[in-house]
C-alpha cells in the first residue's frame, strides 16, 4: 500500500466529465481526505495528507531539498548577522578608518548588488535551470566572499561586497523558487517558509558569531566571520548536483518524461510504481495544460521569436499587463510591506535604537539587539507549522494590526519620555518589551509570507521573472530603509516609530482587502483564485488542450472506473 500527498472527493462528485480541479477539490484539501484506489490488484492509499510537522514529515524527500536549497537564505541573513558586529570592530574600523560614509556604502552596495543579484537571476532561472543557476549564485558568491574574507584594502571590500551581493539576490529568488515548484500543495507554505527560517536562523549564527570573534586581537575578529560563510556557500553549490529538478520547468522545456521521472522521484513513487498512479499522472497532465496554455496565449499575442531579447522584454513587460498586473503587485508590495514595517531599521540600528531608549553599555545594546534575532528566529517556528493550516490571510491581517499596535505605542513613548528614560524606566522597558511584540508578530506573518506569496501567486511562464521582481522590491525597499532611517532617527525618534506604524496598518489594509488567500491551492489552481484569469477565450482555450493532451478522457475513465467509485471517499476533517 502507498500513500501519497492528493485528495479526495466524495464520490458523487465525480463525474466523467469534470476536470481535475473538480475530482481534486478544493474542498477535500482544505478538510483533508484519503482516496483508495484499487489498481492492478494493489490497494493505493491517496490521503490529502496532514499539514504541518507531520505533513512536512509525509513528505520528507520534498522537505530535505527544500531544507537543503534554503542554505540560501541562511547565507542572506549570516551576513546581515555578521556584519552588524563587523562594523564595529576595532580592528576593522582602525584598518582603513571606516567612518559613518563608509559604513553606509558596506551595507548598501551589498542590497544594490542583491538587487541586481535577484533580477538577473529571473533571466537565467529559465534559461539554463533553476539548480544550474543555483550553482552558478553559490560561485559567485564564493568569490564575493574570499574577496571581503581577505581583503588587502577598502576597496577589496567594497568590490567583495557588491559580488557577494550579486550571489545573495539570485540565492534569495531562486531558493523559493524552486521549493515552490517542488512541493505539494498541502505543504507548500510551510516548505516555504523554511526560507525565512534559514534566513533568521543565519541571522543569529552571523550575529552571535561576531560577537564572540570581536575580541580575538587583530584581523581575525572579522576574517573569521567572513570566511565562514564560505563553507555554507561551497556546500550548497556541491550540493545542487544531487538535487532533483523542477518538473514544472521540464514541463515548460517539453521534457515530460523527466517532469514525469522527477515528480514521482519528489512524490516518493518509484519509477515501477508511476504507471498505476493516476494521480501523479494527473499531476503532471495539469502543469502541462498550463504550460501549453501560456505558451499558446503568447504565441497568440506576441510576435517576438522565443530566446531573444525582444521575447525576453515582452515577457518582463508582460507583468504589467491587464493579465498578471494584480499579481506582479500582489509579489511587489509584500515585499514593500515586509520592509517598511520596520524590521531592518530595528536589525540595522538596534544599538543606537536601544540607546535612544536608555539602554546603556555597549554589550547590553548588542545582547538586546541580538535578542532581536532570536524573537525572529524562534517566531517563525509556529508559522511553519500553522502557515497551511490558518492560511496566508488571517497571519498577515493579525501581524500587521499587532505591528502597527506595538511601533504606535513605542512612538507615543518615545515622544512623552524621551531624554528622560532615567526617571521612567518602566516606560523605557515597555518600549523594549513592544520591540520584542513587534518582532513576534512580524515573525509569524509578513517575515515568511514575504517568501511564501510570490511564488504562489504566478503562473509558470512568468513565475521566475514575477519572483524576481518582488524579490529586487525586498531589497530595494530594504536599500531605502537603510538609507532613510539614521536620517528619520536623527530628526524624530518617534516620527520614526509613527511612520513605520502607519506602513503596518496601510499593510493591514492591504491584506484585508487585496490580498487573495493562496493557501492549499494548487500552483495551477491559483489562476482561479484570482478570478480573472482572463475572460471565456481563455476558459475555453484551456479546456480545449485539457482535452488536447488527454486529461479530460483520462479523468473521465478513472472516474467512471467501477473500482474508483466504489472506494473513493472523503472524510472531512481527518488532516
Ligand atoms: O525576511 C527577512 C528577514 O525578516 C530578515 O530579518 C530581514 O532582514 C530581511 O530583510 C527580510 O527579508
Amino acid at each position: 500500500m502507498a500513500s501519497g500527498g492528493y485528495a479526495a472527493v466524495p464520490s458523487d462528485d465525480v463525474s466523467p466529465q469534470t476536470s481535475s480541479q473538480a475530482l481534486l477539490s478544493r474542498e477535500a484539501r482544505l478538510h483533508g481526505g484519503t482516496l483508495v484506489i484499487h489498481s492492478d490488484g494493489h490497494s493505493y492509499t491517496y490521503s490529502y495528507g496532514p499539514k504541518g510537522l507531520t505533513g512536512l514529515l509525509h513528505n520528507y524527500y520534498a522537505l530535505g531539498c527544500a531544507v537543503f536549497v534554503s542554505i540560501g537564505g541562511l547565507l542572506f541573513g549570516y551576513d546581515q548577522g555578521v556584519i552588524a558586529n563587523v562594523l564595529v570592530m576595532k580592528d576593522f574600523t582602525q584598518r582603513w578608518l571606516i567612518g559613518a560614509w563608509e559604513k553606509g556604502i558596506m551595507t548598501a552596495v551589498l542590497e544594490l548588488g542583491a538587487l541586481i543579484g535577484a533580477l538577473a537571476a529571473g533571466v537565467l532561472a529559465d534559461r539554463v535551470s533553476r539548480r544550474v543557476s543555483i550553482i552558478i549564485a553559490c560561485v559567485v558568491f564564493c568569490i564575493g566572499s574570499a574577496f571581503q574574507c581577505g581583503a588587502g584594502s577598502l576597496a577589496h571590500l567594497i568590490v567583495g561586497r557588491a559580488i557577494g551581493g550579486l550571489g545573495v539576490g539570485a540565492l534569495s529568488m531562486l531558493a523559493p523558487l524552486y521549493m515552490a515548484e517542488i512541493s505539494p500543495p498541502e505543504v507548500r507554505g510551510s516548505l516555504m517558509a523554511l526560507e525565512q527560517f534559514s534566513i533568521v536562523l543565519g541571522a543569529v549564527l552571523g550575529f552571535w558569531t561576531g560577537f564572540f570573534t570581536r575580541n580575538i586581537p587583530g584581523a581575525s575578529s572579522w576574517r573569521v566571520p567572513l570566511g565562514i560563510q564560505l563553507g555554507p556557500g561551497i556546500l550548497l553549490g556541491l550540493g545542487c548536483l544531487f538535487l532533483p529538478p523542477s518538473p514544472r520547468l521540464l514541463v515548460m522545456h517539453e521534457r515530460t518524461e523527466d517532469a514525469l521521472r522527477a515528480l514521482a522521484r519528489l512524490r516518493l513513487r518509484t519509477p515501477a510504481e508511476i504507471p498505476a498512479d493516476p494521480l501523479l499522472k494527473v499531476e503532471l497532465l495539469e502543469m502541462q495544460v498550463e504550460a501549453q496554455l501560456v505558451a499558446q496565449t503568447i504565441e497568440l499575442n506576441d510576435s517576438g521569436k522565443a530566446g531573444t531579447l525582444h521575447a525576453e522584454a515582452r515577457t518582463w513587460a508582460r507583468l504589467f499587463g491587464r493579465k498578471y498586473r494584480r499579481r506582479t503587485f500582489i509579489g511587489i508590495m509584500i515585499m514593500f510591506f515586509q520592509q517598511w514595517s520596520g524590521i531592518n531599521a530595528l536589525l540595522y540600528y538596534g544599538p543606537t535604537l536601544m540607546r535612544e531608549l536608555g539602554l546603556q553599555g555597549e554589550s547590553v545594546t548588542l545582547t538586546v539587539s541580538g535578542g532581536i534575532g532570536i524573537v525572529q528566529f524562534l517566531a517563525v517556528l509556529p508559522a511553519i507549522v500553522f502557515i497551511d493550516r490558518i492560511g496566508r490571510k488571517p497571519l498577515l491581517r493579525g501581524g500587521s494590526a499587532v505591528m502597527a499596535f506595538s511601533h504606535f505605542c513605542i512612538a507615543t513613548l518615545v515622544w512623552l519620555y524621551e531624554g528622560d528614560w532615567q526617571s521612567h524606566w518602566l516606560a523605557a522597558w515597555i518600549s523594549v518589551g513592544c520591540v520584542y511584540i513587534f518582532t513576534a508578530a512580524y515573525g509569524v506573518s509578513y517575515g515568511p509570507i514575504g517568501w511564501v506569496l510570490p511564488s504562489e501567486v504566478f503562473p509558470l511562464s512568468v513565475r521566475s521573472k514575477g519572483v524576481s521582481l518582488s524579490t529586487a522590491s525586498n531589497w530595494f525597499n530594504n536599500f531605502l530603509i537603510g538609507l532613510i532611517t539614521p536620517g528619520l532617527m536623527e530628526s524624530s525618534p518617534s516620527g520614526t516609530f509613527l511612520v513605520f506604524s502607519a506602513a503596518c496598518f496601510a499593510g493591514y489594509l492591504w491584506s484585508t482587502y487585496i490580498v487573495p488567500e493562496t493557501a492549499n491551492v494548487s500552483l495551477e489552481e491559483i489562476d482561479a483564485v484570482f478570478g480573472s484569469s482572463a475572460g471565456q477565450e481563455d476558459v475555453a482555450l484551456k479546456a480545449q488542450i485539457e482535452r488536447d493532451l488527454g486529461l479530460h478522457e483520462f479523468i473521465g475513465e478513472w472516474a467512471s472506473s467501477e473500482n474508483v467509485r466504489r472506494t473513493c471517499y472523503a472524510e472531512p476533517g481527518t488532516s
